[in-house]
């Protein structure tokens, strides 16, 4: 079976306001949405010096010796560590045969009464927390800058997810999978969907990345340098019914060296509705209305062992 071609979108002219580049990429995202789930978008305004940065930090932090990473153990909120084997990917409904995933993980956040105090940072790395910050501030402008792009791919007005989107949930999360020889049914991170409106995820050197297409095949995701993967979640295809794809996805390490990954999730503010858009509600809801808190909560409770151990849903 070929490998899919994994659409590439260059943000550049829109970015640049050029005239028309606005429903030009929309309709190229919307067909994206619709087919595949996955796209690579370039020109994106990220300095790639910094994304290299992002990277570096990543390694640095999971470096450091396994007492100064639980020093900053995620809390119920997950923000924080969570040690190799410490997620169990649960809410998937394409692996049911679940085993701890090969990773370790911290988790930022850093929005509202979500963010969390000087606590939740790595007392013992110098400039961790402002290289962090510096990138998180970069996607987060990216993130609200490709809204009016989603708005417009669904035929809404550019403006619609602004104000749905001005206090929004976002995670930094970064990975690292250790080399490892897999057994059965075991992942770097198994096959799952993102609970996101869309993720934003730094292109790769160490491949790994691989995407579920609509037919049930696995194919390899591409490395494109200087590029982003953004795959659509499961907010966006709850608010569509199902129309734009939340593509399932897993990773491995085999590379036999370390491999990192820095994705960033984009979610809507907590007490936004993820009912059906506008345009969307031809049929009867697929899924039942949650707010965006709800469901993340949900979701956390689902996948991670320190927060079913605490209770918190
Ligand atoms: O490691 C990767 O390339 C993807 C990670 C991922 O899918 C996730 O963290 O949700
Ligand atoms: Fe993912």
């Amino acid at each position: 079976m070929a490998a899919p071609a994994i659409p590439v979108l260059d943000l550049g002219p829109y970015l640049a306001h050029e005239p028309g580049a606005l429903q030009a990429t929309a309709a190229e995202l919307r067909h994206v949405c619709e087919t595949i789930g996955f796209l690579t978008i370039v020109n994106h305004g990220v300095p790639a010096a910094l994304v290299e940065e992002a990277f570096a930090a990543c390694a640095r932090f999971h470096a450091q010796p396994l007492d100064a990473k639980l020093a900053v153990k995620a809390n119920p909120q997950l923000q924080g560590y969570v040690p190799l084997r410490g997620s169990t990917t649960r809410h998937s409904r394409i692996n049911p045969d679940n085993k701890p995933n090969e990773n370790e993980a911290f988790f930022m956040k850093r929005t509202g009464a979500d963010a969390g105090g000087p606590e939740c940072w790595p007392a013992g790395l110098p400039g961790f927390r402002e290289v962090a910050l510096r990138y998180y501030d970069a996607l987060d402008a990216l993130a609200q800058a490709m809204l009016p792009l989603y708005a417009a791919a669904l035929g809404l007005p550019a403006g619609h997810f602004a104000p749905l989107c001005d206090r929004p949930l976002t995670n930094l999360r970064f990975t690292h999978y250790p080399p490892c020889s897999y057994g059965a049914n075991e992942f770097g991170i198994a096959p799952h969907s993102d609970s996101s409106f869309f993720t934003l995820l730094a292109q790769n050197k160490v491949p790994g990345l691989q995407l579920r297409t609509t037919d049930g095949a696995w194919f390899d995701v591409p490395v494109i340098p200087d590029s982003f993967v953004v795959n659509t979640g499961d907010v966006l295809h709850r608010w569509t019914n199902g129309r734009f794809l939340s593509t399932p996805h897993r990773a491995f390490n085999t590379s036999g060296g370390p491999r990192y990954a820095i994705p960033y999730f984009f979610h809507p503010n907590p007490d936004t509705l993820i009912d059906l858009l506008p345009g969307c509600d031809a049929e009867p809801p697929r899924f039942p209305a949650m707010t965006t808190g709800a469901y993340m909560a949900w979701f956390r409770n689902q996948n991670y062992d320190h927060v079913r151990k605490a209770g918190a849903a």
